[in-house]
């Protein structure tokens, strides 16, 4: 089921991702316990691309966030590049639906926080900031501040800041959740050409199926909560992908196929929800 990598030859290495038999347990403010995950088992080779699906509520983001050592697992076991993860995993690139841009600084100083957070010179990484502005078409944007700009650009200016310090993993959590659906399209086809340049390792949660396959290696689907693997599928279209790739008879029964395993889990959330 599971699927490999088909990604061009790449500029840095990714790591590979490993859990097993992971599972974690909330305790909710009245004190019950919430059971989030359970028995997850996942492989992810180094440069792959995982796309995560599920129900709302089935612990997606959980999962994303004891890979990236900011949680930790109450059972089971997360390892990165064969080593336990037990803290937060400083060299990956995470982004999120909110862009968590700091207003008061401009766009290119935005991206090069990367290199102040970690107590080095900005200067030398300045052209490769400037870079990536104009591989998402933002090179205009680079002295702008935040808040003059679009969800659209904001965006692309938070994909800037996730990559511009070449992490080997990148952590993307519903990072175009809130953006309108040709703004989406466009930042998938920059994501993909971005990631499969980049050779990074990538997890990215979404509620849009389209996006999944369009970006995925593979797209692995969650059960409703607690959340559990049910299906693991490899997607075999062909890369570098750009938006011909939507009109492929493929992408098509790749979206049906996958639309029907949430179809079933969301409905067993609907169920759930009303008998409570
Ligand atoms: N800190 C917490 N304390 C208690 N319960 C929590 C906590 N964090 C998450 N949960 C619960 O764990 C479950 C999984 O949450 P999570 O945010 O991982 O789901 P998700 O699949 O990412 O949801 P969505 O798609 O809506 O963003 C939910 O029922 C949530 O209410």
């Amino acid at each position: 089921m599971t699927g490999t990598a088909k990604r061009p030859p790449t500029t840095s290495a990714g790591l590979p991702l490993r859990v097993e038999g992971l599972g974690k347990t909330f305790r909710s403010a009245r004190g019950a316990a919430v059971r989030a995950l359970d028995g997850i088992d996942l492989t992810i080779g180094a440069g792959e691309f995982v796309s995560i699906l599920g129900p709302s509520g089935c612990g997606k983001s959980t999962l994303l966030a004891i890979l990236a050592g900011l949680d930790t697992a109450t059972d089971g076991t997360a390892s990165v590049g064969g080593r336990p993860v037990t803290a937060p995993l400083v060299d990956a690139g995470v982004m999120f639906q909110r862009d968590l841009l700091l207003d008061w600084h401009t766009c290119e100083d935005n991206i090069l926080m990367q290199f102040r957070m970690r107590g080095l010179a900005t200067a030398p990484y300045r052209d490769r900031a400037r870079e990536l502005l104009a591989l998402v078409g933002m090179e205009h944007a680079a002295q702008r501040y935040p808040r003059e700009l679009s969800g659209g650009m904001r965006q692309r200016v938070a994909i800037c800041r996730a990559l511009v310090h070449e992490p080997p993993l990148l952590f993307l959590d519903e990072p175009f959740g809130a953006l309108d659906a040709l703004t989406r399209e466009n930042l998938n086809t920059e994501l993909a050409a971005l990631t499969a340049h980049s050779g990074a390792t990538v997890v990215f949660v979404t509620h849009g199926i389209d996006e999944a396959v369009f970006l995925g290696d593979r797209a692995v689907v969650m059960s409703a909560r607690p959340g559990r693997v049910i299906a693991d599928v490899a997607i075999d279209l062909p890369v570098p992908r750009g938006p011909q790739v939507r009109e492929l008879p493929q992408f098509t029964a790749y979206t049906a196929r996958l639309r029907k395993l949430l179809a079933h889990e969301v409905q067993a959330v609907a169920v759930e929800g009303a008998r409570s």
